[in-house]
């Protein structure tokens, strides 16, 4: 949205947003009350537009905030555009505009903000390629294409190493410095070439004077905030750091802003903002492609990750936009719908299983080998019977079993077979059905009502979720454009068993998009924590293979630091010393979390942290993370999915803790799945921290941290 006043519009850069956080607190409100007054009539008098001589873009301005502090503008020599840029104090803003560039890109046709320093002017006519450095192998012409502003290649040749890129982050362009990234990671030139062009949007030839036709490019949207209204902008100064309420990297935002014909699936990396584009799509779907009754369901594995989709959505969508949306877990939705409908079970998620178990196998035949113990009866209903929805023997004679340790032909099968049906019996005797079986028949209930309850369903966590569950969805919402959305990411499985969403009725062929930038984890961690899945075969929800290509953070800090200890003493006092130096640096208590395997083990951490003087908050499993609590986080592995924190110190990574020693199975194809799961654990935990890991043990260290 641009601001239309008097033919002028007015957008305003992401700097300039997080500038005004960093005013004196007195000048904070002045500057929200100049944006409104500045939006409503840019060119009056009250502005006090005042040209800056001297810098290297001519065409800079400033505005007056208050007394004390200047906007920085830049004005499009049509008159047309006003960008706001930046503010800061009298002669801090002067000296932030001095070698400040704001300009479109003649290739990409973004508008781009970059500094043109010193040295740079100096070596402005440098040879034009060198023979050494971190580019050396690139053309000129392709760093153009690209999107690297002429006056930068020299900067760019004079770059040696990664370091170099990384310390000219603020200086280069946002869109420039993602591709020389994905350059300096490795990718292929061609690739990298292929991933700018894709993303830049249709294009003409580019006129670098039109900054109005400029504003629509989706680089420049990565970066200027076009037409806020009065509650966004008090949102966005209220919260600077979330940027993605509005900023949305081009890749996201072509993915979010657009019908398409049939499912979707978007995978991508822990931390590249698929829950934001699940968001954002929720929204865009509610502004712009429902009528007055229709519904969008919102839904995720985990309860608390639902609350917080809710909330976050609250927060950036109107209310009108809101009625159309309801954000839920989807076996609360089912067991809420089912209730509505009179169902005659009520759904267990586990706390019966033990003694039901024990009965039905009780009822065996004598003649059954001793091989068929109960937990080969658990493990084949867990990993075969239920996925693959057996209902009959005839069923159980063609299902395939690849993989499981027994063998087992007709006749063992036969032989087994009553066991399963006793265990059914005994549920429902008992009046109880498993999560899976309630969504069969919540899917069945639908399609006897001929029902379907939503017009546009968005899926978020998507790896955790049962073909059950891909089935029900399927059936909540007739087939049509903009139907189905789905975002997951298998190296984050830690529930489920990999699905195959064409054989659930989910057709995602030539729908199917991958994000590829961390916002969250720095690549320090991000590189480790995909280290930790060494091994682990990942799936792409839809029977093919994902993996970790084009996967770069734009993010740099320490690497992860592991720490063993004599014992639980030691290693205990080792934590609090680290929470002791990451508050001495500045994190709040509330931003650190110790989490380890086990409730149990949480638990004992927690008592020796509070003994030691450590205030802690326990994030428990079916509550939310209430951050107005103090004390440092306290979590399993599993609760803290989905969530962040600046720090995360990983406890207890002993070899019998991770993997959990208490999960153990002879059959290789159970074995293969656990083991795969504990990874995928380790990972999704390093992966909550911005910018620290800590992982500490002692004894026998974990054999995932042997790398
Ligand atoms: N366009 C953006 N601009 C700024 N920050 C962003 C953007 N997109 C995402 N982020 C930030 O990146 C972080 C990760 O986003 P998000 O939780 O959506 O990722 P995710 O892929 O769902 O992560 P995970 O799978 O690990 O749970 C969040 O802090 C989010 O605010």
């Amino acid at each position: 949205m641009t601001v239309m006043n008097q033919d002028v519009q007015v957008a305003i850069a992401d700097n300039f947003i997080e500038s005004c956080s960093k005013l004196p607190v007195d000048s904070r409100e002045k500057a929200f009350r100049f944006l409104l007054k500045f939006k409503r009539n840019p060119l009056g008098q009250g502005a006090n537009l005042e040209k800056l001589t001297m810098c290297r873009d001519k065409n800079l301005y400033s505005a007056r905030i208050d007394k004390a502090s200047r906007a920085i503008l830049k004005k499009s020599e049509s008159g047309s555009v006003l960008l706001l840029l930046w503010a800061d104090t009298h002669d801090e803003a002067y000296r932030w505009a001095q070698n400040r560039v704001c300009e479109i890109n003649p290739e990409t046709g973004a508008i781009q903000l970059y500094t043109v320093d010193e040295q740079t002017i100096a070596n402005e006519r440098a040879p034009e390629e060198t023979q050494t450095g971190l580019f050396a192998n690139v053309r000129d012409r392709h760093l153009l294409k690209l999107g690297v502003p002429k006056a930068l290649l020299p900067k760019i040749h004079r770059m040696q190493q990664k370091i170099d890129l990384i310390e000219a982050e603020d200086e280069v362009p946002r869109d420039c410095f993602e591709a020389l990234t994905f350059l300096a990671d490795g990718e292929p030139l061609e690739d990298v070439l292929l991933l700018v062009d894709e993303l830049r949007g249709e294009q003409e030839r580019v006129d670098t004077s039109d900054f109005e036709k400029a504003l629509i490019n989706p680089y420049s949207q990565q970066k200027f905030y076009v037409g806020p209204s009065e509650k966004e902008l008090k949102a966005a100064l209220d919260a600077p750091l979330e940027k993605w309420r509005v900023f949305l990297h081009p890749s996201q935002r072509k993915i979010v802003q657009r019908d398409w014909n049939g499912p979707v699936r978007l995978l991508g990396g822990a931390g590249t903002g698929k829950t934001v584009v699940a968001l954002h799509r929720a929204k865009w779907l509610a502004e712009n492609r429902c009528t007055a009754d229709q519904k969008i369901l919102v839904t995720t594995f985990t309860k608390n990750l639902a609350t917080d989709i809710a909330n976050n959505l609250a927060a950036i969508c109107l209310d009108g936009q809101m009625a159309h949306v309801e954000v839920v877990n989807l076996d609360r939705w089912v067991n809420e719908f089912l209730q509505r409908n009179n169902y005659r079970f009520t759904i267990d998620y586990g706390k019966q299983a033990d003694e039901l178990w024990r009965k039905a196998f009780e009822s065996r035949s004598d003649s059954l080998d001793s091989k068929f113990d109960e937990k080969f009866f658990r493990e084949e209903w867990a990993n075969i019977i239920q996925p693959e929805e057996v209902l009959t023997l005839k069923e159980y004679f063609k299902v395939s079993r690849t993989g499981r340790g027994i063998r087992m032909g007709r006749k063992e099968r036969k032989l087994v077979w009553p066991v399963f049906e006793e265990y059914r019996v005994l549920q429902n005797e008992r009046g109880i059905r498993e999560p899976a079986d309630a969504m069969r028949d919540a899917c069945g209930l639908l399609q006897h009502m001929g029902k379907k309850p939503f017009n546009h369903v968005i899926v978020d966590e998507a790896q955790d979720m049962s073909s059950q569950a891909f089935k029900l969805l399927r059936t909540m919402v007739d087939e049509h454009p903009n139907d189905i959305f789905i975002t997951g990411d298998a190296h984050q499985r830690i529930y489920g068993r990999p699905v195959v969403l064409g054989r659930c009725g989910i057709e995602v062929r030539g729908r199917s998009k991958k994000l590829k930038i961390n916002y969250r984890t720095t690549d320090e961690i991000k590189t480790w924590a995909i280290s930790v899945l060494q091994g682990v075969s990942v799936d792409d929800l839809d029977g093919g293979e994902d993996r970790f290509e084009q996967y770069t953070s734009l993010l740099h800090g320490e690497n992860p630091c592991i720490r063993r200890f004599e014992n639980v003493e030691k290693e205990v006092e080792g934590v609090v010393e680290l929470i002791s130096a990451l508050k001495a640096n500045g994190l709040a208590q509330e931003s650190l979390c110790v989490v380890a395997r086990t409730n149990s083990v949480v638990d004992s951490y927690g008592t020796m942290l509070n003994e030691r003087g450590v205030p802690t908050y326990r994030i428990l499993g079916t509550a939310i993370d209430e951050r107005k609590k103090q004390g440092v986080r306290l979590a399993t592995m599993h609760r803290v999915k989905g969530l962040e924190f600046d720090a995360m110190i990983i406890a207890g990574a002993n070899a019998d803790m991770i993997p959990n020693a208490a999960l153990t199975t002879d059959d290789p194809m159970v074995k293969v799945s656990i083991l795969n799961k504990e990874r995928a654990l380790l990972h999704v935990a390093a992966t909550r921290a911005k910018k620290y890991v800590f992982v500490t043990g002692y004894g026998e260290q974990s054999p995932f941290l042997e790398m």
